[in-house]
């Protein structure tokens, strides 16, 4: 693409631009979110999709038409389905495919990925399969490799129009942090470092579940004191349900929590709450994710989150009730009037504990 493009705007602040081979896999939203970043930081980008007449479109038109329209992607990026070659060509491999096609694509292309090369899951999902987070199906899969997560309040649209924003890279690896700092940081995206990768990656899993209810309540015109509470109480179940499967309290504190919480909460650019709203609307599950086309990851995470939970003895009033509503045909009326009259209780509970309100 370089070849019939203009040069990109400089993204990257730093005196002395460094540039490398990077791979990006998959060609939704946040792939192609992720490839304008590098691209424009000045780096090789190697652009996997599984689809062929994509790729083509994308080198003749410099725009990924399907998931970002009117985009210009410009600079040194080469999109292509040729896995193998992607993989070989990088030093660090970014993975933004949907959690339930992650470990397939992963799996199939094992041995492509060399000992010690970076690998950072970009995705927000959790595998239905044993309940397995995209940083240990990557450790399953490719443990020659070393592992990070990239996660916050990054909505891809936002992204490729360089509006400022700023993200988490968590791993225990401090090159893999720094890799990723000096790779992505530029003068619109700005990356953070956390060590807590768990914590990191549930919390980008988790919000999803929370922007569904939080688009159902802006469809029924609740109000802001109900929006705040919704939010806030979305927070307090997932670091509760986190905390009890390992993760750090204080991670929520964070981008990758209460950052990435707030826009999902808040913003009809955020699938998840689209599909919300949708609900809130009238509309029947299927239909509203057929409308969308695009991935909502807090549809199947709901499933799993409440499964667990229920498994584990974990109180989430919300999961329990949004999924009642999504299904288990329960009105929307008698499940906000269940929540609203059940018994009253601890505010933080990591103060006042919730048995002895
Ligand atoms: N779009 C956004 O604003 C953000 C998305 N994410 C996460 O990134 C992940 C990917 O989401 P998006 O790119 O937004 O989704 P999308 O719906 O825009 O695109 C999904 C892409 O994955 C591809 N795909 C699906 N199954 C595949 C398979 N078996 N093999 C190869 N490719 C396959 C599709 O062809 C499509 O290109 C999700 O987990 C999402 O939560 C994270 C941060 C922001
Ligand atoms: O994770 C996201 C923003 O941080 C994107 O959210 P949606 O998948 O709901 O669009």
């Amino acid at each position: 693409m370089s070849e019939n493009t203009a040069a990109p705007e400089q993204g990257n602040s730093s005196s002395l631009p460094v540039c490398h081979d990077v791979a990006v896999l998959g060609g939704g939203s946040f792939g192609t979110a992720m490839v304008k970043v590098l691209a424009e930081n000045g780096h090789r980008v190697h652009f996997w999709m599984r689809d062929q007449a994509q790729a083509d479109s994308i080198r003749e038109t410099g725009q990924n038409e399907r998931y970002m329209p009117g985009i210009a992607l410009a600079g040194d990026i080469e999109p292509t389905t040729d896995f193998p070659g992607a993989v070989a060509s990088a030093e660090i491999v970014f993975v933004a495919i949907p959690s339930k096609a992650f470990r397939d694509v992963i799996h199939q292309h094992a041995d492509c990925f060399r000992d010690g090369q970076i690998v950072v899951s970009l995705t927000k999902g959790i595998e239905a399969q044993g309940f397995k987070l995209m940083s240990e199906i990557l450790q399953d899969e490719i443990p020659q490799c070393r592992i990070g997560v990239l996660s916050g309040p990054n909505l891809a649209a936002e992204i490729v129009n360089r509006d400022l924003t700023a993200t988490v890279i968590a791993s225990e690896d401090p090159e893999v942090r720094a890799c990723v700092q000096n790779l992505l940081g530029c003068e619109y995206f700005r990356v953070y470092a956390n060590v807590d990768m768990y914590g990191v990656e549930l919390a980008g899993a988790l919000k999803n579940i929370y922007a569904i209810v939080a688009g159902l309540g802006s469809a029924l015109e609740m109000g802001e004191n109900a929006k705040a509470m919704l939010i806030t109480r979305g927070m307090a179940e997932m670091s509760r349900f986190a905390v009890s499967l390992g993760a750090n309290p204080m991670t929520f504190l964070g981008l990758a929590g209460v950052g990435d919480l707030i826009v999902t909460c808040t913003s009809a650019k955020s699938r998840n709450f689209r599909i919300g709203y949708a609900i809130g609307k009238g509309k029947p599950l299927d239909e509203a994710a057929a409308e969308l086309g695009q991935v909502a990851e807090g549809i199947y995470t709901l499933k799993l989150v409440r499964e667990k939970s229920e498994a584990m003895g974990i109180q989430m009033p919300l999961v329990h009730g949004l999924h009642e509503i999504l299904y288990g045909n329960a009105s929307v009326k008698a499940v906000i009037s269940g929540l609203m009259t059940a018994a009253q209780n601890s505010d933080v509970e990591f103060i006042l504990p919730r048995t002895i309100v």
